[in-house]
Order: structure tokens, then C-alpha cells, then sequence
């Protein structure tokens, strides 16, 4: 069984494609393992589809499935163009509807799914939130980036059922710091819960059309809007790809 792990600014995957739709948030939990396994915050599972490129399968590194992931649509994107599943123009279908991308060499861009505002602007815990589902649902406030808590951002994602961000406009680019659903902890990116930051802070005023982001691993991105769709924008990496040790019949 061969499967590729691919990093797209910070938030790393482990995928791999085959023919069988089946439940892996078994598979996922175990090759998710940062110690006993391949070590990643999702599982993407390539499968093909008679009207488009492919569709996906998506969990967290806890094995829960979520309806999309910005950086894992980018990384998808990439292994699939790689592996001759698609051209650089693509579509697949995700749980949260279908994802457009495309694919320059090392910089893969999406067009997300239509996003909505779940929650306007509440006060809690001495922050100002919104909720956007820009895919996943995601609480947002923007604050001093050093304000980033965890055991807060803990209780509001289990409170909310929501990933949580903290975000800060500063010299121009947009700071964004998540606590992720289904890793239940900080990740080094997060591309949906990026662009869910970007909407609260153009609600604010503090960004136009779109901003250059940077995630918690310092890596720069770009989210734009254009007749009201999210572009995310940005670099991936294929780290690794290896035969794993397996039976391969756990992985069909
Ligand atoms: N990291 C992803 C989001 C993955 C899903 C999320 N953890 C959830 O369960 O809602 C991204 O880049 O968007």
C-alpha cells in the first residue's frame, strides 16, 4: 500500500486513492498517529467519480469525518494532478459540495463552497465572535494574536461544536492562530478557518477584497474574493511517499 503525506502550509495528510468506498475512520485514526503511524491531522482518500475528477473521503486525525478542509483540498488537488487522476484544472466533490481547483507547480488554488454566517457577532468569555461555515463551522475573533488560549478555545469548540480561531490584521497580513475539531488541539494552519477569519475581519472593515494570510507555521497564503466565491491560495508539499508495512487489504 503506498501513501503519499503532503504538508499544506503546516496542516499535513497522509493520502492515498482506491476504487471501494468504505468507513476508514478506523484507517484514519491509525495512520493519523503521530507515534504508531505515518503522524498527520487528516486522512484523504481519493475515490473515483463518474461526473467528476474524483471524490473525497475526509477525516480528522481522531477518525471523525468533516465536510471539507481548505489545506487538504489544495494537497488533494496537487496528488491527484501528480498521480494522472486529473488535469491542473479540477473538480471533485467533497461533503460540503464540489471544490474547484487548479494546480502551478507547487501552488494549488480553491474555490470553496458557498459560505454562510451561522452565528452574528455575540460576546463571550471577554471576546467578540462570529460563526462562519466556510465548508466547517468556524467561531472567530479578532484580537491581539497573543491572546490565543487554548482551554478557552477548547471550551468553545466543544461548546459550539466549531473549530476556533483567534486572528490579528497586522502589517498588512492577516494572522490566524485555529484550534481544530477532530485533532482537538492547535494545528499549524488552517485554511477554512483562514478564510472564515478573513470574513469576519472584511465584516470589520480591516481587509477589502482579499489579504495575504499567515498561519501559525509562518507560511504565506492568499484568500481573495471574487463574485462573492473564496480563492485560497498557497504552496504544498509532497514531504514523503512510501509503501507502508502493512496488510493491504486494512487499506482497501
Ligand atoms: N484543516 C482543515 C479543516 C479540517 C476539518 C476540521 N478539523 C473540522 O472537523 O471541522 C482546513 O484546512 O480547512
Amino acid at each position: 500500500m503506498v501513501v503519499s503525506k503532503y504538508s499544506a502550509s503546516g496542516n499535513d495528510f497522509v493520502i492515498y486513492h482506491v476504487f471501494k468506498k468504505i468507513d476508514r475512520s478506523n484507517i484514519a485514526k491509525k495512520l493519523c498517529d503521530r507515534f504508531n503511524g505515518v503522524g498527520a491531522d487528516g486522512l484523504i482518500v481519493l475515490l473515483p467519480h463518474e461526473k467528476y475528477d474524483f471524490e473525497w473521503q475526509f477525516y480528522n486525525a481522531d477518525g471523525s469525518v468533516a465536510e471539507m478542509c481548505g489545506n487538504g483540498s489544495r494537497a488533494a488537488a496537487h496528488y491527484a494532478y501528480k498521480n494522472n487522476l486529473a488535469d491542473k484544472k479540477m473538480k471533485f466533490l467533497t461533503l460540503a459540495g464540489v471544490i474547484e481547483a487548479e494546480v502551478e507547480g507547487n501552488i494549488v488554488t480553491s474555490q470553496l463552497t458557498p459560505y454562510k454566517l451561522i452565528k452574528d457577532t455575540f460576546e463571550e468569555a471577554g471576546f467578540e465572535w462570529k460563526i462562519y461555515d466556510t465548508g466547517v463551522p468556524h467561531l472567530v475573533t479578532i484580537t491581539d494574536i497573543e491572546n490565543f488560549d487554548k482551554n478557552l478555545a477548547r471550551k468553545m469548540r466543544e461548546k459550539y461544536n466549531a473549530n476556533v480561531n483567534f486572528a490579528q490584521m497586522k502589517d498588512g497580513n492577516l494572522y490566524v492562530r485555529t484550534y481544530e475539531r477532530g485533532v482537538e488541539d492547535e494545528t499549524l494552519a488552517c485554511g477554512t478557518g483562514m478564510c472564515a477569519s478573513f470574513l469576519v475581519a472584511r465584516d470589520k472593515g480591516l481587509v477589502a477584497s482579499g489579504v495575504k494570510l499567515r498561519p501559525k507555521s509562518g507560511e504565506e497564503l492568499e484568500v481573495m474574493l471574487k463574485n462573492d466565491t473564496l480563492y485560497f491560495k498557497g504552496a504544498v508539499k509532497n514531504s514523503f511517499t512510501a509503501v507502508l508495512e502493512e496488510d493491504e487489504r486494512d487499506f482497501l
